[in-house]
């Protein structure tokens, strides 16, 4: 089984070093030569709770090194998913199987627009990682992934990647729906990331602090909205206390959006919360409040970006 990874970022490290370490054959794939440079000299770096581990992992920055792989994982940022997936097609064989795992909705809908629904399969995970430095990873110590077909239910190429993944070290759910998987993470990024960067504080302050919370709610309620309306099947009961138990379960972790402010990197901001604004137009929603949030995070990537 021939695994690639493309992004050797905070996600694809760890989920590169999982399938390394259970003997699986896979190579990263990485436009920064600084990461390509410093896994070559130092080997790969993952801490993982107390464990501390270095892994000697292929790493290239030239994707045509790695053809016809059975599985690639695609773990860039959502504003890099046409350049990515443009990258995939060019080694990309009749049987492989792309998987995005990306934060935000629109990431399958794009990917599979460039490589086809047939070498495109959606799911979610609960891993969260940052990479602090170059070839150097910290990741959560346990994690699931979820897959599932776009339209619904199981099929044979499910079960295929879910056996290779488990095959490399994984826990891996088959869901019958997992939009509405992609969904409910969509809501807790809705409910945390603008403002987490936004206001510079932590996951659990989004919630603890008041004033956070009033505007964590707004944005959430705006979310239920649109995704009933566009027959998205969520538990709308629970799904703003899901947000609630995510900003208590992550309270100390800073979100990614904030990590990429701090970074002055730019943030997946159009694809959570710029999402729910998008669509809601499209199907006469107002979401005011998603829209200031959006709104306010391209001025600070602005202000830091010119
Ligand atoms: N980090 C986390 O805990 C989690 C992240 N995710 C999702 O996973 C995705 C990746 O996130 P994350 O790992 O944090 O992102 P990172 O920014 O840490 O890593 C992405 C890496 O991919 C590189 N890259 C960009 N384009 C290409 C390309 N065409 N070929 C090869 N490499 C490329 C980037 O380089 P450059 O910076 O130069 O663009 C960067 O080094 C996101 O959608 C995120 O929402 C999901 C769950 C948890
Ligand atoms: C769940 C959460 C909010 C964890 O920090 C996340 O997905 C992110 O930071 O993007």
């Amino acid at each position: 089984m021939k695994i690639v990874v493309v992004g050797a970022g905070s996600v694809g490290t760890l989920f590169g070093s999982i399938l390394y370490e259970h003997g699986m054959d896979v190579t990263l794939v990485e436009i920064r030569n600084e990461i390509v440079e410093a896994i070559h000299k130092d080997g790969l770096k993952v801490t993982r709770g107390d464990s501390e581990k270095v892994f000697e992992i292929d790493i290239t920055n030239n994707i045509i090194d790695v053809e016809n792989p059975d599985l690639i994982i695609f773990a860039v940022k959502s504003y890099d998913n046409i350049t990515a997936a443009y990258d995939c097609l060019k080694i990309i064989g009749p049987e492989t199987i792309v998987l995005t795992l990306q934060n935000g909705i629109g990431n399958y809908e794009t990917i599979s627009n460039i490589l086809g629904e047939k070498h495109t399969v959606i799911g979610t995970t609960t891993f969260g990682a940052t990479q602090y430095a170059p070839g150097c990873t910290r990741g959560s110590e346990t994690g699931e992934i979820s897959i599932g077909e776009y339209k619904g239910g199981s099929s044979e190429r499910i079960k295929n990647i879910a056996e290779i993944l488990r095959s490399g070290g994984f826990t891996v759910n088959i869901v019958n729906d997992v939009n509405s998987l992609v969904w409910t993470k969509l809501a807790v990024n809705v409910g945390i990331n603008a403002i987490g960067a936004l206001c510079r504080i932590s996951n659990g302050e989004t919630h603890s602090i008041e004033s956070a919370s009033i505007i964590q709610k707004m944005a959430v309620e705006e979310l239920m909205k649109v995704a009933k309306k566009k027959g998205i099947d969520l538990d709308y009961n629970s799904l703003y206390d899901h947000v609630v138990d995510v900003t208590i379960t992550t309270s100390t972790n800073k979100c990614s959006m904030l990590q990429d402010v701090e970074k002055r990197n730019l943030t997946e901001i159009r694809a959570i919360n710029g999402a729910i604004v998008d669509y809601g137009n499209s199907i006469n929603i107002d979401t005011p409040i998603n829209l200031v949030l959006t709104n306010l995070m391209i001025a600070t990537e602005t202000s830091y970006r010119k």
